[in-house]
């Protein structure tokens, strides 16, 4: 089965979301919509895309108490997206209650969403971890830590960067999902994302997902772009 290649739609609006997907033509891909697109148009947005038979993940992060994001996820859950996401840094009780809203809201019949757990943010450095969180050690120790969480409430994986992967699959064992954002060719501007790695980075170590925004949707030619980034994670001329 073919990894997949999640293209972040940070668009600031429909118009543009619109404009770049037609750039696709009956391409089928798998997209993520997050907080700047769900916010201003909600469920519809979903639909449209779906509607084109793109895969979706809704990256809304959820961070709050239990019952709240167990009612939040009932609502996702019937929105018929394929994954969602959560902060690991929310706690065991926090994504148990997320999966239990996951379960709770999927239509019959229908297949529950995956739900992955952000571990620490791909922008996100040692330093800043250790003086601005308070949590001692290694980015890989906070990581790993948060992803054995993870697993315990059962959760199918977590969202970390490419550097941290083999370690959770050592440890954690290959089924648990690696989502890796953070993804730049070797040539291109990193802006505000500090532990970056380039797709082939990324499969060499065994990532289960990649997610690439501005590397493709701020590109002169941004099918041209996705077209070499899909050649360098798949590792074959397409
Ligand atoms: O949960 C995420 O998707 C996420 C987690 C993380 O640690 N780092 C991270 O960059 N992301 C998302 O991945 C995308 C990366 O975008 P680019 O930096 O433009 O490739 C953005 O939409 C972020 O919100």
């Amino acid at each position: 089965m073919r990894k997949p290649l999640i293209i972040a739609l940070d668009f600031p609006n429909m118009e543009k979301t619109k404009h770049f997907l037609d750039l696709f033509g009956g391409e089928q891909l798998v997209v993520k919509v997050g907080m700047e697109l769900y916010y201003q148009y909600g469920p519809g947005i979903i639909d449209y895309i779906k509607e084109q038979g793109h895969g979706v993940f809704l990256d809304l992060k959820l961070h709050d108490i239990p019952n709240t994001v167990k009612q939040a996820m009932r609502g996702l859950a019937g929105l018929n997206v394929d994954l969602v996401n959560v902060h690991a840094a929310g706690g065991a009780n926090m994504m148990e209650a997320a999966l239990e809203g996951l379960v709770a809201g999927t239509p019959a019949g229908q297949e529950r969403p995956r739900c992955i757990a952000v571990t620490q943010l791909t922008s996100t450095t040692k330093e800043q971890m250790n003086e601005e969180q308070r949590i001692i050690g290694s980015i890989e120790e906070s990581v790993l830590h948060y992803a054995r969480l993870t697993e315990c409430a059962g959760l199918d994986g977590v969202v970390c960067s490419t550097h941290e992967v083999s370690r959770i699959h050592e440890r954690i064992g290959k089924g648990f999902l690696t989502v890796t954002p953070g993804i730049r060719m070797a040539e291109g501007e990193t802006h505000d994302q500090k532990r970056v790695a380039t797709p082939e980075q990324a499969r060499r170590l065994g990532t289960d997902a990649i997610v690439v925004g501005r590397s493709i949707t701020a590109a002169e030619n941004p099918y041209q772009s996705y077209k070499k980034v899909l050649e360098a994670w798949e590792g074959v001329k397409i």
